[in-house]
């Protein structure tokens, strides 16, 4: 992870495998910042310098947890809470950690529910796994979508192809949700691009010249990609110059069908990044 911006890190952990995989996060979020898959590889994940770090900040990168509202499928702010909230390192080993987050007088104002979330980071050699769980620790059910918002890295957005989605129905966010279908083949980028994929099942590909990375998920059954393109990413005040060029968000969801937990119920879902 680039020095300057860890330097502006207050309580940055780094994990470490012996094949020198490496990966960072930050309670502010429950946010990992980026992950080195081995031994002189470069990080895969995409940190805006113009992000902003500090309490209640979102950071602009990274993979941002979203919960108890994916986007603005409901009423609370944009993408929950969970992304402006500290978390509570809650265990640490030589290769994973575990942040956990609990209702407050300021969730419960907004989102009237008690629950438990832990956001764990497990790290092997050219592998990380991101898992988010819920459980509802109050007397009545609850309702929720949730993500993690990964902001993959890529050298330059026109030359990334996104393989798995070919042929797939999905609701474009850049048009009030219209219903689409993907033509059959890769997806490439030209532009804002914003999407839905409702229930996708298989693993994801981002291939941009030599470099693969797979991208699998459990438990979410939805897919988001997006890129802002070069006019929406001018007016981010968050996204560094010519930051859309370097990021494409795949991001593991749940939005289509939002999850119900009745009393101490639990809910998983996870998100794993593999390169060869
Ligand atoms: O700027 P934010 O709040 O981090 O959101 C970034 C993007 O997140 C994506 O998940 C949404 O599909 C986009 O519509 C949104 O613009």
């Amino acid at each position: 992870m680039d020095e300057s911006l860890k330097a502006r890190v207050e309580d940055c952990i780094e994990l470490a495998t012996p094949e020198g995989a490496r990966v960072w996060a930050t309670a502010q979020g429950a946010h990992v910042l980026d992950w080195v898959p081995a031994a002189g590889m470069p990080g895969q994940l995409f940190v805006s310098q113009a992000s902003a770090f500090g309490a209640g900040a979102s950071i602009r990168g990274g993979v941002p947890v979203i919960f108890p509202q994916f986007g603005q499928f409901g009423e609370l702010p944009k993408h929950g809470f969970a992304r402006r909230s500290r978390w509570q390192l809650a265990d640490r080993q030589a290769d994973s950690l575990r942040y956990e987050l609990r209702d407050s007088e300021d969730s419960r104002a907004i989102w009237p529910h008690a629950f438990v979330a832990g956001l764990t980071v497990q790290l092997q050699a050219r592998r990380l796994q991101v898992s988010l769980d819920v459980t509802n620790t109050g007397s009545s059910a609850c309702q929720f979508t949730a993500g993690l918002h990964s902001y993959l890295r890529v050298d330059e957005i026109a030359d990334a192809a996104l393989q798995g989605l070919g042929g797939r129905a999905y609701w474009d966010a850049t048009a009030d949700l219209a219903h689409r279908e993907q033509p059959a083949g890769d997806l490439r980028f030209a532009g804002e691009l914003d999407r839905v994929y409702p229930q996708v099942t298989g693993p994801l590909t981002v291939t941009e010249g030599e470099r693969s990375i797979e991208i699998t998920a459990r438990g979410f059954e939805d897919v988001v990609v997006w890129n802002p393109g070069p006019i929406k990413a001018a007016d981010m005040t968050d996204m560094e110059p010519h930051g859309h060029r370097r990021m494409l968000c795949v991001e593991a969801a749940q939005i289509a069908k939002p999850v119900s937990l009745a009393a101490g119920e639990s809910w998983r879902g996870s998100q794993t990044l593999k390169v060869w």
